[in-house]
């Protein structure tokens, strides 16, 4: 029996419906990519594994057709990404143009996924008519676009015309189809070495978006870029399945912004449509005039709605707002340190809800920090600061457990960084005689339940590009030892 069915109305077009009750974690879907490429408006990269390459002449090429190779690839004997493209290059002799910087952007690079979507058109002309074809690439909305017409010079005008392309049937309509599907439907994936690639999955791309989606998926780089699909929580037969095309952890006017330039629709999800986006205050400010309410969108959907104080008559436009929130963003953007971090969440507190998307950012750069920079390992944290980490991962995952409920891969992350001061914590509070044997149990107990689960989520990540989970393993083998000794001790 089919996990999920796909069905049609106006408002999504397309969309999956679950066909059974899923429980939280279940497996939904798998499958192949149709095709993998560089990103459109990217740097120069290796057309073979993406890693970066000097787009001047001294950088690295193909010896068949000038386009950018690494070194590595270079030796391959097959390379299977590259060498359909490599022989229309070879036979039309489109070179490569050599550029006169490093890491500027390379437009030439932004016809190679396009056309090795024709090419595999060609191949497997199938896949192509019952998966490719009919997936939305919202030619009415980009048709006249900036963007369309750069495409129709950079990119049609070079495969009609240098490429020859016009010579196997292939025309201007045929390759804006592309170059919109491509735009509407790819998804970002990871090699092995963690270089950025785009990843077409006829059956992933058909889940609609939500902001507070109930499904992750993991692409897995060591399996031939197979992606996997799972249900993060309990899903009702007969209920919508949702994937995500935002950040979730971005506002709401900065989610619509997104979806609206690169997907072409207007979000109307729950916590679009709520401007407490589901009672988080996630992109609430505190009102000024009578520093007891909060300002909220009154019209989260509109990008000039007009933001209200829930306690006084307090109004702002949203040109302040997004002033505001722009010199704050510059200012974070600007920090490094923890002291300073601190010192911005410490500063926004008069300014912002303290769950605001942009406190959450900071509390999320100060997790990375706490535990990983000199100085400031795990193993040198004062009991103070190892408190403070916790309350950071708690914090943010309060707000992930609305955001991104149940076995998602944002809360996989977390509880990793979790788990450790947790456990580092107790220690010391032992080793300081502060805790007896059996607290020092409960709290290590503790740690490794939140450890297990973590590990639970992750299993399904690619183990190549999820450092977080081999790492996690390792410790679980420390905190189990650590926790038979103790209860040794305990007896
Ligand atoms: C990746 S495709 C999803 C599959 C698509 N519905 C189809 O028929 O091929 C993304 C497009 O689906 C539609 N879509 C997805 N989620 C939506 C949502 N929450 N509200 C409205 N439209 C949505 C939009 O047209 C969007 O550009």
């Amino acid at each position: 029996m089919e996990i999920f069915s796909i069905q049609r109305n106006s408002e999504f077009g397309r969309f999956a419906i679950a066909c059974q009750d899923l429980n939280a974690g279940e497996f939904l879907s798998e499958d192949f990519p149709f095709v993998i490429g560089p990103k459109a408006s990217t740097t120069c990269c290796c057309l073979e594994c993406y890693c970066p390459v000097d787009a001047t002449s001294s950088g690295s090429r193909c010896d068949d057709c000038s386009w950018p190779l690494c070194h590595d690839c270079r030796k391959l004997s097959e390379r299977p990404s590259h060498k359909r493209e490599c022989e229309i290059f070879k036979a039309a002799k489109c070179k490569f143009y050599n550029l006169s910087v490093t890491n500027a952007i390379c437009m030439q690079l932004d016809c190679i996924t396009p056309l090795r979507v024709l090419l595999e058109k060609e191949f497997n002309s199938m896949r192509w008519h019952e998966e490719i074809e009919p997936m939305e690439h919202h030619r009415n909305e980009r048709f006249g676009s900036p963007t369309w017409n750069a495409d129709e010079q950079n990119v049609v005008g070079y495969l009609c015309g240098p490429c020859k392309m016009k010579q196997r049937g292939i025309d201007g309509e045929l390759i804006q189809q592309v170059i919109g599907i491509l735009e509407v439907n790819t998804f970002e994936g990871k090699t092995v070495k963690s270089h950025t690639m785009r990843c077409l999955y006829p059956k992933l791309s058909i889940l609609s978006h939500s902001c507070t989606p109930n499904t992750t998926h993991s692409i897995h780089p060591s399996y031939g870029n197979k992606f996997t699909l799972r249900a993060t929580i309990p899903i009702k037969q007969g209920s919508q399945l949702y994937t995500t095309y935002a950040y979730t952890l971005s506002g709401t006017a900065e989610r619509q912004q997104h979806l609206k330039q690169g997907k072409f629709f207007q979000c109307h999800c729950e916590r679009c449509l709520d401007p407490t986006e589901l009672g988080t205050n996630f992109s609430s400010l505190k009102c000024q005039k009578c520093h007891l309410g909060y300002l909220l969108a009154s019209d989260p959907l509109n990008s000039e709605t007009i933001w209200k104080c829930n306690k006084c008559e307090c109004e702002v436009t949203t040109v302040n707002i997004q002033s505001l929130l722009k010199t704050l963003q510059d200012e974070i953007n600007s920090t490094r340190s923890i002291e300073s971090l601190e010192n911005l969440l410490e500063k926004y507190k008069t300014i912002l809800h303290s769950n605001h998307f942009l406190m959450i950012s900071i509390k999320n750069l100060l997790i990375d920090l706490y535990g990983h920079v000199r100085g400031y390992l795990l193993s040198e944290l004062p009991e103070s600061l190892l408190r403070r980490k916790i309350q950071l991962c708690t914090e943010v995952l309060q707000i992930l457990d609305v955001f991104e409920s149940g076995k998602s891969r944002a809360r996989g992350l977390m509880l990793i960084e979790l788990h450790q001061p947790i456990t580092l914590h107790a220690s010391c509070q032992y080793k300081l005689g502060k805790i007896s044997n059996k607290e020092y149990l409960i709290e290590l107990e503790k740690s490794q339940n939140i450890l297990n689960e973590s590990l639970e989520i992750l299993s399904c990540e690619d183990e190549s590009i999820c450092q977080q989970r081999k790492l996690g393993k390792l410790s679980l083998n420390q905190l189990e030892k650590l926790i038979k000794d103790v209860k040794e001790n305990c007896n």
